[in-house]
């Protein structure tokens, strides 16, 4: 079993996160984590503190000589903007009075869409600093860097991962367009939008442009793509056990996600039985399926064909426009505070769901073949395949001219 934990405030002195249960043996460069990292900082329409948020990565344990030693691997990952945050992030009590003007400013107009308004309420506060700092995707570095680690021991089972964003505010990707594989990830990056369909990628770049202008904010949809995943992870026998849950859960539990799908998701309800399903066939090389509708898993489980969710981003919260609220120290109409942030943050929403799918695909992975060591599991994992009756094999990959 797979743990991990994330610690830390938006603008406090670091982010912590600890992975626990990960076998001895995976190599992890600290750079491939970096890299992860900056990807999450990618993305056109992203806020000013993208611009110099340097994301130092320190390694507290559970790694040594760019190994896992089979103990939990704890990260830290400090805020560049500390040093101007010092007293108004203070753990030891600070008189007010000496707080500076705008950061220290008591936050009294929640801004609907955040959490302001509820956490003050849930957790006893009078203002939404504490609300904020916490609930924060600052803290999405942290889940990140540990789906960076998490990926690390995938490879080594030969399964990767991709991510791309299908759509951004009502510019869509079109229906049908390739899907990337993982050695797309580069070009991915190197795009404005991680849209992998270049002339819908212009149409992103200018309707994010024109929110911008209009002092809006903008969501999407992004989808991410495992390959390489053996069938049989997660199990129907349970609704927890289920692998399309477990993955449903981790995405939502992204700030800003409201939808999850997978596979064709909810255009599966629009077909007829007949159209909706992935038929199958006898092939020389085993049985393979006609098509890829359900996006990889059956019954809560993966089918070992190519595993695709997707993920549906609500527009950004703080909104320059700003909404109307009530100030909340006074009882009266007022618009809710609003300093920077981002326009549009989904091709960032694509990285952070890469590293969630990574932590559930390493922890099902875990649950099935075990291993203290990489090693272990690997031959674990090669015996389950061996074992498969040759009748019974499937193929990795649909095969479209069978549809
Ligand atoms: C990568 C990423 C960046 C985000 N950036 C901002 C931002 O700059 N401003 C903002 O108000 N919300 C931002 N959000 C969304 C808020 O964190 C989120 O709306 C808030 O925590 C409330 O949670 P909820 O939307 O799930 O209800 C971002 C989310 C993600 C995933
Ligand atoms: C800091 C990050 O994202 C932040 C997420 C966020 C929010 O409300 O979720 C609000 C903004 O924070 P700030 O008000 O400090 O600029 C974003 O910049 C990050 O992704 O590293």
């Amino acid at each position: 079993m797979l743990r991990w934990l994330t610690a830390g405030e938006s603008h406090g002195p670091e982010l912590v996160a600890i992975l626990e249960g990960l076998p001895a043996g995976v190599p992890v460069s600290l750079d491939d984590i970096r890299a992860d990292l900056a990807r999450r900082k990618l993305g056109y329409g992203r806020g000013a503190r993208m611009k110099f948020e340097e994301d130092q990565l320190d390694v507290s344990g559970g790694i040594r000589f760019g190994k896992t030693m089979g103990s939990p691997v704890a990260l830290r990952i400090g805020n560049t903007e500390w040093p101007r945050w010092v007293d108004v992030m203070s753990a030891s009590p600070v008189d007010p009075e000496t707080l500076p003007k705008g950061r220290g400013a008591a936050l009294t107009r929640p801004r609907p869409g955040h959490a302001d308004l509820v956490g003050m309420q849930k957790y006893d506060f009078p203002e939404a600093r504490n609300v904020l700092e916490r609930a924060s995707a600052r803290e999405t570095a942290a889940r990140v860097a540990l789906g960076s680690v998490a990926r690390c021991f995938l490879g080594e089972l030969g399964i990767r991962l991709v991510s791309h964003t299908l759509s951004i505010g009502t510019v869509r990707v079109p229906d049908g367009s390739a899907l990337p594989s993982p050695d797309d990830v580069a070009g991915l990056d190197a795009d404005p939008l991680r849209c992998f369909d270049a002339a819908t990628s212009a149409l992103m770049v200018a309707e994010v442009d024109k929110a911008h202008d209009d002092g809006d904010t903008l969501g999407g949809v992004v989808e991410v793509l495992a390959y390489g995943l053996p069938p049989g992870l997660g199990s129907y026998t349970h609704w927890d056990r289920r692998l399309d849950s477990r993955l449903a859960g981790a995405l939502m539990g992204i700030q800003a996600i409201k939808g999850v799908e997978v596979g064709d998701g909810f255009l599966t309800t629009t077909r007829r039985g007949s159209e909706a399903h992935d038929e199958l066939f006898q092939t020389a090389e085993g049985i393979t399926r006609s098509s890829d509708r359900a996006g990889g898993t059956e019954g809560g489980m993966s089918t070992g064909t190519v595993l695709r969710v997707r993920a549906g981003m609500k527009p950004i919260a703080t909104i320059p426009h700003a909404l109307r609220t009530v100030d909340v120290a006074r009882g009266e109409a007022a618009e809710a505070h609003h300093q920077r942030s981002d326009v549009c943050a989904v091709p960032a929403a694509g990285v952070v769901a890469e590293a969630m799918v990574a932590l559930v695909l390493a922890d099902a992975m875990l649950e099935k073949f075990g291993g203290d060591s990489v090693g272990e599991t690997r031959r674990n994992l090669r015996a389950y395949l061996d074992s498969i009756p040759e009748l019974l094999t499937t193929t990795t990959a649909a095969d479209p001219e069978l549809a």
